[in-house]
């Protein structure tokens, strides 16, 4: 089982690391003991399945969360951030409480926290000095939520003398990013850590396994933010998709004989029943109306009463919900789980025209997205338009969505040209945003996972 490796780094040669240092030692009037990475993502094919049980195919961004740390004996949790927007907080180390009706941004660091202490059953933890300093734009669809609470797990894992794999951080920071309400799936958690320089990965769930993925050579990566954001854990809209799932699943579990409630993912059910993901697409067909369903015909359905369901399916900010599309949403995930199989084996297979195929499957998966799983917005889809009319071979939304980043694959060669037209057809078009093209349309590269790092 591997480790989160531990690197050096030089503050003098690496000017971020030395401006968080400043600013520890400004804050905290010492230098700090260790620094713990943790990058953001870019998932290039695969969007809300990972809930589902399915594979996704997701890279490590060069964009990251940074924390400078020193461990004591206070007992006491105080953190900076290098952002003037996130205020300083400070808490009983042994009395966390996250709010999750505020999601405010400490309680990201607090999830991380808690998770970590809670696993490792650590009764008395070392108190921790922080300074944080993130370079992901938040609400992107690009995981700084994830990045912060992995970071904050390592940072308590380091403090505390813990050693956990990567694979054990990957399911415990899964777990944990919960206690905020947001009932995600592992792909943000995984790739964090699992990340390697270099390459995209195959990220499969029950059993967490990554599988190297090697991308066309003759194309580049390249993200563009439509600046919509939405904060996942603020609102319900990432929820009633889990539910919408959930309770697909439960229903095709049903009417099909298996015990219903011991079912919450669509790939228990499709594992279950023995069927093909094609098979499972004709399943949805013939049992799912695509009608929205109410509330009431669920519990009709599924022979319960409506506080059985709360308990059986529905999360805390989901219980009001009235009505649930279930035939689109199931749709959606088992044909996007298709995508991603076709994804890897055509990385595998290199036919000529690979990155063709490619690109159609991301333009799919767009649609898919903004039609069935409706998790896009105008924005995004105009955003996506330009990118297909500006030369990418293939775009779609990032991410959670409702807002946030595409992500586009352009041919290695059209790179300028590609950034030229969507700067103008886009940024350039509002005024809010042209003087922010530079830190909202960037090609990337496959990152490395999170570290460890002392001077
Ligand atoms: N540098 C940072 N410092 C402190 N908090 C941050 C930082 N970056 C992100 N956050 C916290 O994470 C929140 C964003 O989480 P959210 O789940 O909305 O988006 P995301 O993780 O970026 O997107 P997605 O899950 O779609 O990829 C911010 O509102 C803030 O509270
Ligand atoms: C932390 C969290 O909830 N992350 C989720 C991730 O698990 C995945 O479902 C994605 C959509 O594909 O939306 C978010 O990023």
């Amino acid at each position: 089982m591997e480790n989160v490796p531990v690197g050096k780094v030089s503050v003098e040669i690496n000017s971020r690391y030395g401006r968080i240092k400043d600013k520890f030692m400004g804050s905290y009037g010492k230098k700090p003991d260790y620094y713990a990475r943790a990058s953001g993502r870019v998932n290039l094919i695969g969007e809300h399945i990972d809930y589902c049980g399915y594979s996704v195919l997701p890279m490590a961004i060069e964009q990251d969360v940074i924390i400078a740390v020193s461990s004591n004996d206070s007992g006491r949790l105080q953190l900076v951030n290098t952002n003037m927007e996130y205020g300083m907080f400070e808490c009983d180390i042994n009395d966390l409480s996250i709010n999750k009706e505020k999601p405010v941004w400490h309680n990201y660091f607090l999830c991380g926290l808690k998770g970590l202490l809670e696993h490792c059953k650590v009764t008395s933890p070392k108190g921790l000095q922080c300074v944080v300093d993130g370079t992901i734009p938040k609400s992107a669809g690009l995981s700084s939520s994830s990045a912060l609470v992995c970071c904050a797990a390592l940072v308590t894992m380091h403090a505390n003398g813990q050693a956990l794999s990567k694979k054990e951080l990957s399911d415990m920071c899964a777990h944990c990013e919960r206690f905020i309400g947001t009932e995600g799936g592992g792909m943000d958690q995984a790739i964090s850590f699992m990340a390697n320089k270099g390459t995209a990965k195959l990220i499969e769930f029950n059993p967490l396994k990554s599988t190297d993925v090697e991308l066309p050579e003759d194309v580049v990566f390249v993200i563009s933010n439509c600046c919509v954001e939405l904060n996942k854990a603020a609102t319900s809209h990432f929820n009633i998709r889990v539910v919408e799932c959930r309770l697909a699943s439960q229903i095709i579990a049903k009417t099909k004989g298996l015990k219903w409630r011991e079912f919450k993912r669509f790939a228990d059910v499709q594992k279950a029943l023995g069927l093909t993901l094609d098979e499972a697409i004709n399943v949805v067909k013939e049992i799912l109306h695509q009608e929205p369903y109410t509330k009431e015909e669920v519990c009709g359905i599924l022979e319960v009463t409506v506080d059985e369901l709360a308990q059986t399916s529905l999360s805390a900010n989901t219980l009001d919900v009235k009505t649930f599309k279930l035939h689109d949403r199931a749709t959606h995930v088992f044909s996007e789980a298709n995508r991603v199989l076709q994804f890897k084996k055509t990385c595998d297979l290199k036919p000529a025209d690979a990155s063709v195929v490619l690109g159609n499957l991301m333009k799919d998966s767009h649609t898919s997205c903004r039609d069935l799983y409706q998790c896009s917005c105008d924005d995004l889809d105009r955003l996506v338009d330009i990118c297909c009319q500006s030369g990418a071979l293939g775009s779609r939304l990032t991410g959670a969505g409702w807002g946030g980043c595409a992500v586009s694959m352009v041919p290695a060669n059209q790179v300028d040209s590609f950034i030229k037209s969507v700067t103008e057809k886009y940024y350039w078009k509002d005024d809010r945003l042209k003087e922010k093209v530079t830190e909202n349309l960037f090609a990337t590269q496959p990152g490395g996972g999170a570290a460890i790092y002392l001077e």
